[in-house]
């Protein structure tokens, strides 16, 4: 590892090709360097004690403890290797703590940590309801579905959130008769109406940035309808062009919902608070009767598509998150003690998309 100039200290990244291929690396080392970091691109199949001293390890492993927690014995292997280096060497901060990414690697897992914060509903929060799948046994899921106050149309989502494409095959589901596409396990969720528009909440430590995707169009149950499958990639991207965001007629009219921050810095402090990861996403849609806001997904280490000033507010969340190792419980202390500052409002030249920047302090 080379020497970088004021501080001294390395940065030890290791994320997917995938992530690498869209992350723009001379920006970020440029930025790193021009605030005395160095950065250090790790090989998960040498050992990291073979790669130079590492102050900060900044990841994104959530396909490799996946697989890991799935049985595949490479991927343990790699796990129980990292985990021994980041035990036998405590000075390292890590963004973000493996337990904590395990939260949310499974969406049964995440739902019911949401569904349990009893606050949100004095908030107009919610998540919808939602049950899993353990077998494809009809009758006993229709069942399942009853107790837990799941109705149709539901979308039938894979447990398991992240670590493949397949994480993202989704299907829509309108009637009893369509439950025989689900492979568990699975989670089936009440589809929430909300105009076809998504609003994808990015974070990074203590800042947060919005912007507006587009998504599904509003579907009600019907014993006509059959399954429907897509994939979140093909329609909620930001420049994705799926016919299912296409709203029917009779939906035009309806008054276009605005998005109440208030109800998105709660859900920030909630998830600080149960959750605990430095970098997060998560989206909201909001349903189109009630006006409250549903909590429809959270991700670990997210696209940050559109963050304005990504890079520098990385290098600041990672100094904060130095200054507090040692207290590194997210607790509600911390998180109740920031009050909430003005607001940055950056603007937007899209008609559709509007970009929002925050800051909670
Ligand atoms: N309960 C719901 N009600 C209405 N629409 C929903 C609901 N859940 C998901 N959707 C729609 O399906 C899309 C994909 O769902 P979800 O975000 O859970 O999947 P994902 O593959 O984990 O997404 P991401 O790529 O953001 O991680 C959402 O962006 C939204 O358009
Ligand atoms: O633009 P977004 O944040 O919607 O896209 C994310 C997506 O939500 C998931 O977090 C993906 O992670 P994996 O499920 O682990 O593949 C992200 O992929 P990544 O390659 O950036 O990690 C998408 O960017
Ligand atoms: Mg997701």
């Amino acid at each position: 590892m080379g020497d970088s100039s004021s501080t001294g200290k390395n940065i030890g990244i290791w994320i997917s090709d995938k992530k690498s291929h869209k992350l723009n690396w001379k920006e970020l080392i440029k930025t790193c360097n021009a605030h005395g970091y160095n950065i250090v691109k790790l090989d998960l199949d040498i050992p990291f004690e073979d790669q130079g001293r590492m102050d900060i390890f900044l990841h994104k492993l959530t396909d490799v403890i996946a697989a890991a927690d799935q049985g595949d014995v490479k991927a343990s292997i790699i796990i129980g290797r990292v985990e021994q280096y980041l035990s036998n060497h405590p000075h390292i901060t890590v963004i973000d703590p493996l337990n904590n990414v395990r939260l949310l690697l499974n969406r049964y897992c995440y739902y019911t940590i949401l569904q349990d914060e009893l606050s949100f509903q004095n908030h107009g929060i919610f998540t919808p309801a939602f049950a899993e799948f353990k077998t494809s046994d009809i009758e006993q899921n229709v069942e399942i579905m009853r107790s837990r106050g799941v109705k149709f149309p539901v979308i039938c989502k894979p447990t398991v959130a992240h670590g493949s494409k397949l994480a993202h095959e989704m299907v829509l589901i309108f009637n009893e008769r369509g439950l025989n596409v689900c492979k568990a396990p699975c989670v089936v969720q009440n589809f929430v109406n909300h105009n076809a528009v998504l609003h994808k909440v990015f974070v990074i430590g203590n800042k947060y940035h919005i912007s507006e995707r587009p998504s599904l169009k509003n579907f009600n149950a019907s014993e006509n309808l059959d399954p429907i499958y897509y994939s979140t990639g093909e329609v909620c991207k930001a420049d994705s062009n799926s016919t299912l965001s296409i709203l029917d007629p009779h939906d035009k009219s309806d008054i276009r919902m605005t998005l109440d921050e208030d109800k998105i810095r709660t859900i920030i402090r909630i998830l600080r608070r149960k959750i605990g990861l430095v970098l997060v996403g998560f989206d909201v849609v909001i349903d189109n009767v009630s006006g409250n806001h549903a909590v429809i997904d959270i991700n670990v280490f997210p696209s940050y598509d559109s963050f304005p000033n990504f890079f520098e507010l990385l290098i600041e969340s990672i100094e904060d998150t130095v200054s507090r190792s040692g207290n590194m419980d997210i607790s509600d202390d911390i998180v109740e003690d920031h009050t909430l500052n003005g607001l940055v409002n950056i603007g937007d030249s899209h008609a559709s998309y509007s970009v929002i920047g925050m800051n909670i302090n």
